[in-house]
């Protein structure tokens, strides 16, 4: 399917992230248009659009789905709202979306500011939900006219700033077909997948060596940009499409990039010259190979820290973020088995420092490097 991939594993599992507010309101009470439905004809199932065009300020949300999943998210609070998107007054945005050629629309961090890793970029609450299964149940006609249905009972505004959004052109797809296919976010909650429109979010950029990361909220399924690293004025703040935990070579990439959403890759690794992606194809192709070498050591913690302190090396020379930190852990866990606590409680604090980063302060991974510290001793 032509969506953004789910991050890596848990990656969207976002714990600390606490949602506050009251308990949910009755589901009927939850939607200002009559639920508007159709059968499947699969056993007797039905498909609805669900509406609430004052959710989020007046900037609605429409939701497709089976009646009894969308009750289930908005019982478990999917129409709270948490905290101040970005862009509100107590949280003004330090990006701007500028238009290049060769890419698009993207966002780039506004003159005289900056971003700290770790800093949240952006929070932005959904605008249009289609529920998993949804494709699969369904006739294609239907699901079309259903997303149009969703669509149009949309506030004007948000159903401008959706129908803005990037489009792939290709094969005289429906229009809000291509819109989800290029900007939709998938999100896995409870065995179903959701694929989400964020119309700010959806304005980032692909690159092969990303700045930033996306989580998302169990509960409001809201989503996070956060600074991977120190992102500085002018820069481009862009996410991987792809699993950035999988070493693709640049072809790998580009085939992926795409069949997946139809577009050559102009990030600065794609666009750098061959002697640059020649570089980066032999480091990422020793990445997986050292990788394969680690998994053969196991049991020999020397070897393990060996092979994992030439992957971190091989990250930072590719400036790959994101994979680090189940790495660092590892080494902790080498050292500590080798007697090196000092080492092994310096590893332990930068797996800390980049899962508060990607998963959030207080998330399971980040406890459980406290718990290895205070193991210690
Ligand atoms: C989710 S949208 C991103 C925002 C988009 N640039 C826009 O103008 O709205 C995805 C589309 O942006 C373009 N795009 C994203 N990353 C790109 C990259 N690294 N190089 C070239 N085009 C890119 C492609 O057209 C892609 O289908």
């Amino acid at each position: 399917r032509n969506r953004h991939l789910s991050p890596p594993h848990g990656l969207h599992e976002c714990s600390t992230w606490q949602v506050t507010g009251s308990s949910p309101r009755p589901v009927h009470e939850s939607w200002t248009h009559a639920p508007y439905c159709v059968g499947t004809g699969n056993g007797g199932g039905s498909m609805c659009v669900f509406t609430n065009t004052e959710f989020n300020s007046g900037r609605g949300i429409a939701i497709i789905g089976q009646p009894a999943i969308v009750e289930t998210l908005v019982n478990e609070g999917l129409l709270q709202t948490a905290a101040p998107e970005t862009g509100s007054s107590s949280s003004p945005t330090k990006y701007t979306e500028t238009e290049r050629p060769g890419s698009g629309i993207g966002l780039y961090v506004k003159s005289s500011q900056s971003y700290k890793a770790g800093e949240i970029i952006m929070r932005e609450y959904p605008t249009l939900i289609v529920a998993s299964g949804t494709s699969d149940s369904i006739q294609p006609q239907v699901l079309e006219m259903l997303r149009w249905k969703a669509l149009l009972q949309l506030p004007r505004t948000t159903r401008q700033g959706i129908r803005a959004l990037a489009q792939s052109h290709v094969m005289h797809k429906d229009e809000i077909e291509d819109i989800l296919d290029s900007n939709a976010f998938t999100h896995e909650k409870g065995g179903a997948v959701y694929d989400l429109i964020f119309p700010e979010a959806a304005r980032m950029n692909h690159n092969c060596i990303p700045n930033a990361v996306t989580r998302t909220n169990h509960t409001t399924l809201a989503m996070e940009v956060i600074a991977l690293r120190d992102i500085l004025s002018g820069e481009e703040i862009a996410h991987s499409y792809l699993d950035p935990s999988i070493e693709l070579s640049f072809g790998e990439r580009a085939k992926r990039l795409g069949s997946g959403w139809a577009f050559q890759c102009k990030c600065a690794l794609c666009s750098g010259g061959r002697t640059r992606l020649e570089r980066s194809d032999k480091r990422r192709k020793k990445i997986s190979h050292t990788k394969a070498l680690l998994e053969t050591a196991k049991g020999d913690p020397g070897k393990i820290l060996d092979h994992v302190q030439t992957l971190l090396n091989l990250y930072t020379e590719e400036g790959m973020i994101l994979p680090k930190a189940d790495y660092y852990a590892l080494a902790a866990h080498a050292c500590m088995y080798l007697g090196e606590k000092k080492k092994a409680r310096r590893y332990s604090r930068m797996a800390k420092q980049l899962w508060d980063v990607i998963f959030g302060e207080g998330s399971r991974e980040s406890e459980s490097m406290i718990e290895f510290e205070n193991n210690l001793g």
